[in-house]
C-alpha cells in the first residue's frame, strides 16, 4: 500500500519544523480501502484500556471487543495485541474473545486463535531469584507483585514513593548476579525483571514474518516506554506508528487517550 497516509503525515512534517508539526492521526477515510493489506498491532493498557489504580481493576468497555473481533475480520486476521501482559492474563481480561497476541514484551506469541499448541513462551525466570524479587514488596504496603512466569513486576502505583527504594533493592540484586541474562524494564509505575533477549519489538518482527500478518504494513498504536521498541521498527515494515496521551519520539501521530483510540478504530469499520 502507498501510503496516502504516511505521505500525509510527511507531507505535514517536511513544510515545517518539528516542534510546530501537527499531529497526524490517520483518518479512517483512507485507511478503510486498505484495511486488507494492513496489519493492526495495540498496545492494552494505556492504549485500548484506561489505565486503573491496580492491574486488576482494567475492564473492557462496552463494544471495543466486539470493534476488535470485527477488525480482525476485515483485516483477514491479522489484528494482535501487543502488550508485556501475560497471554493468560490478556484471556482473562477480553474473555471469552481471544485474540492474535505479542505477550509479556515478547516472551510469549500467538498466532492461532484456535489452537493453544501454536502458543510460544519463553523460559520462566529462576525461582531464587523471584524469591528475592518479590521480597522487596515487603518495603511498602502498596507494592503490589504481577508474576509472569518468564518475569516478575512490582508495581508501585499506590506506593509512589517507594518508587526510589524499589530500583535500589532491584540494583542490589542485580549487582549480585552479574551474569544473570535479565533486565530491569522500567513502565508506568511499574519495575519489571525479565528475561533478556525478547522485548516487544523483537516479537512484532517475528510476528510480521508470519502469516497473516506477512507482507502487510503494520500499524502500531502504544503508549508506554516499552512501545518504543515498537515504534522504532515501524519504518523498517513501512508501518506507521502512533502514541497516545503524549507525542513520543519518531511517531507519526498521538492520540490524547484510550477513548480516541477507540473511537479511531471504530471508526474504520464505520467511517463517515
Ligand atoms: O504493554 P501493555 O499492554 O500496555 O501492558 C503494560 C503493563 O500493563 C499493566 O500495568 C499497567 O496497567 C495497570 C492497569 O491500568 C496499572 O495499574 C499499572 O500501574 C500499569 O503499569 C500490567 O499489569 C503489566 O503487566 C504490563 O506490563
Amino acid at each position: 500500500m502507498k501510503s496516502e497516509l504516511a505521505e500525509m503525515a510527511l507531507d505535514q512534517k517536511r513544510t515545517m519544523p518539528d516542534d510546530e508539526a501537527p499531529d497526524a492521526v490517520p483518518v479512517p477515510h483512507a485507511l478503510v480501502p486498505h484495511l486488507n493489506e494492513t496489519a493492526i498491532l495495540l498496545d492494552i493498557d494505556g492504549t485500548l484500556l484506561d489505565l486503573m489504580p491496580t492491574p486488576r481493576e482494567v475492564w473492557v468497555p462496552p463494544g471495543l471487543s466486539d470493534t476488535l473481533n470485527r477488525l480482525t475480520e476485515r483485516t483477514s486476521g491479522a489484528l494482535a495485541l501487543v502488550s508485556g501482559r501475560s497471554l493468560n492474563d490478556i484471556d482473562l481480561i477480553f474473555a471469552p474473545d481471544v485474540f492474535r497476541a505479542v505477550a509479556g514484551h515478547g516472551a510469549e506469541m500467538r498466532l492461532s486463535i484456535d489452537n493453544e499448541a501454536d502458543d510460544v513462551h519463553a523460559p520462566p525466570l529462576d525461582k531464587e531469584l523471584k524469591r528475592r524479587l518479590a521480597a522487596i514488596a515487603k518495603l511498602s504496603p502498596g507494592i503490589l507483585l504481577e508474576d509472569k512466569g518468564y518475569s516478575l513486576a512490582l508495581h508501585y502505583r499506590l506506593a509512589p514513593h517507594a518508587e526510589k527504594a524499589i530500583y535500589e533493592s532491584v540494583s542490589v540484586i542485580r549487582a549480585d548476579l552479574p551474569n544473570a541474562p535479565i533486565e530491569v524494564l522500567p513502565g508506568k509505575f511499574v519495575c519489571e525483571i525479565k528475561h533478556s533477549g525478547f522485548t516487544k519489538a523483537t516479537g512484532v518482527r517475528e510476528l510480521m514474518k508470519r502469516e497473516p500478518f506477512k507482507g502487510r504494513r503494520p500499524i502500531f498504536i502504544g503508549d508506554d516506554v516499552t512501545d518504543e521498541t515498537v515504534f522504532a521498527i515501524m519504518p523498517d515494515m513501512n508501518g506507521l506508528a502512533f502514541s497516545v496521551g503524549r507525542r513520543a519520539m519518531g511517531v507519526n501521530g498521538h492520540f490524547d487517550a484510550p477513548s480516541d483510540v477507540r473511537a479511531f478504530l471504530a471508526r474504520l469499520l464505520d467511517p463517515r
